[in-house]
């Protein structure tokens, strides 16, 4: 540090640097990056046990890094854990090193996976899951009793992401797979014993993640690769018979036809990076229109005047109801799925805020408290108010970087289309055919919003309503 202007930060103890502040503490981990930054500024530098790890704090130092310096952060900091989980594979779409393996996947992601066109070919699936959702929620408002939001949604984006990737919703053993994604989607990056120390082999040893990591990443290659036999024996979907292309036929065409290296290592990152971040945005935005009643009605009101005369729901108009998408860009603000984005490494030297980078430095920008900070979003910060954003044009591209829940920049979330896809959709034909209610005896005030940690940041408890059918639920052509 001889020289170097480095980053402010709490004070730290031998070995473990400073994660005395974090580890133990009730909060999860964005909350106490918050309280901590409000006391040592907008950028800081903590030893997270070996780790240098530079925290940003404000949509300035959040611009400075993911635009200003965009290419000198634009790789991934591969802990331990994370080189267990990828392997020989270098690390997917989403923790590949910045360079030529990344970009070439990049582009299949962007061009071929997760295109506008592409999204929109997955609009039978998304029906057709949409019809088992609505059909499983009017049988539990038949028998009178409480509908598991939690779960239902949770099933439903799952099961569309499993018929977008592999075109079919059989997939053996899919509860167990779904139940290996939670629990892998349950670790925050960077905060397991081994991505803290390193070059400690006791860490691997004592840590229970490693042996949980590559349990759950031979289980789910194993059926993975029994998909993908089955596509390469069978042939893809789109054979002749008139069916959409599914994920897996794009990556096996596209290997086939360029001789390319990386493409099957995607697949599982598309499952959870799909399936877990659009379940948790659905979650969190029906638990805070439970807990504001005028915000829920004045939506029903918006979604039921435009589908009235349909009698259904029709993806064509949802990009009329503007009131919804003020709705889910609140929920996005107040909820970022990835509250501290996924990490980000400092590749060369380079200053935020006038501050010193290390060079090889982990960086967490900590999107929740950008997105919650009275310095952008003024005395109402903390409450759910969607009207906000009929003040102000904000976009998912995070153009002035105080809303940048899909991050920003070279390694911004290319599935926002597919996000959106699922989460307009299920908002729309959820509160078009029922009305919902909290169950008896409890009050919008009293519900527990408690966060729970891991990669994304779900609802803590199961989010439990009494759901009345309001508008007939179609019958599905499946
Ligand atoms: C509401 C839903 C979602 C949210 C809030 C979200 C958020 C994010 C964020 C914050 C990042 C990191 C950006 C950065 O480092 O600058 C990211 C990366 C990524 N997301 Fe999403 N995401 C969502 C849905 C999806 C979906 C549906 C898919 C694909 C099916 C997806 C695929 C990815 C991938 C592959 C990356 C890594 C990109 C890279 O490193 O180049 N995400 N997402």
């Amino acid at each position: 540090s001889r020289g170097k202007n480095l980053p402010p930060g709490p004070w730290a103890l031998p070995v473990i640097g400073h994660l005395h502040h974090l580890i133990g503490r009730a909060e999860v981990p964005h909350r106490r990056l918050r309280e901590l930054a409000q006391r040592h500024g907008p950028l800081m530098l903590l030893w997270l046990g070996e780790v240098p790890t530079v925290v940003a704090s404000s949509a300035e130092a959040a611009r400075e890094i993911l635009k200003t310096n965009d290419l000198a952060f634009a790789t991934r900091p591969m802990g331990r854990l994370a080189q267990l989980w990828y392997q020989a594979s270098g690390g997917g779409l989403a923790y590949a090193p910045y360079g030529d393996g990344w970009r070439q996947l990049r582009k299949i992601c962007t061009v071929e996976l997760l295109s506008h066109r592409r999204v929109a070919s997955f609009r039978p699936i998304r029906l057709g899951e949409v019809g088992r959702l609505l059909h499983a929620i009017a049988a539990d408002a038949g028998e009178k009793k409480p509908v598991n939001l939690t779960r239902r949604i949770a099933a439903y984006v799952f099961a569309a992401t499993v018929r977008a990737i592999i075109g079919s919703r059989n997939f053996a053993e899919r509860d167990a797979y779904m139940q290996m994604l939670k629990d892998v989607f349950g670790i925050v990056p960077g905060m397991g014993l081994p991505d803290l120390f390193p070059s400690s082999n006791l860490a691997m040893r004592v840590s229970r993640m490693p042996a949980l990591l590559l349990r759950n990443r031979s289980n789910m290659h194993r059926l993975m690769d029994v998909i993908i036999k089955e596509h390469q024996e069978f042939g893809a979907a789109a054979g002749g018979d008139g069916k959409e292309e599914d994920l897996v036929d794009v990556l096996l065409r596209l290997q086939k036809e360029a001789g390319f290296q990386h493409p099957l290592t995607t697949e599982n990152d598309m499952f959870g990076a799909g399936s877990e971040t659009s379940s948790t945005t659905l979650i969190w935005a029906m638990a805070e229109l439970m807990r504001n009643p005028h915000v829920r009605h004045k939506l029903q009101e918006e979604i039921r005047q435009e589908f009235a005369d349909d009698s259904k729901v029709t993806e064509e108009k949802l990009g009329n109801l503007s009131y919804l998408h003020m709705v889910i860009k609140e929920t996005l603000r107040l909820h970022p799925p990835g509250p501290l984005m996924v990490p980000h490494e400092c590749r060369t030297q380079c200053q935020v805020l006038g501050y010193d980078v290390p060079v090889g430095s982990t960086v967490l920008v900590n999107v929740w408290a950008i997105s919650r900070d009275p310095a952008s979003w003024g005395n109402t910060a903390e409450e759910f108010l969607p009207e906000r954003f009929e003040q102000c044009d904000k976009d998912f591209k995070g153009a002035d970087f105080e809303f940048i829940p899909f991050g920003a920049g070279r390694r911004i979330c290319p599935g926002i289309s597919m996000a959106l896809a699922n989460v307009q959709l299920v908002l729309a034909v959820l509160l078009f055919h029922f009305d919902f209610e909290l169950p008896v005896g409890m009050s919008p005030k009293e519900m527990d919003m408690t966060e729970k940690s891991g990669i994304s940041t779900e609802l803590k408890a199961e989010l439990l309503v009494m759901a009345v059918p309001r508008f007939p639920v179609p019958q599905t052509a499946e």
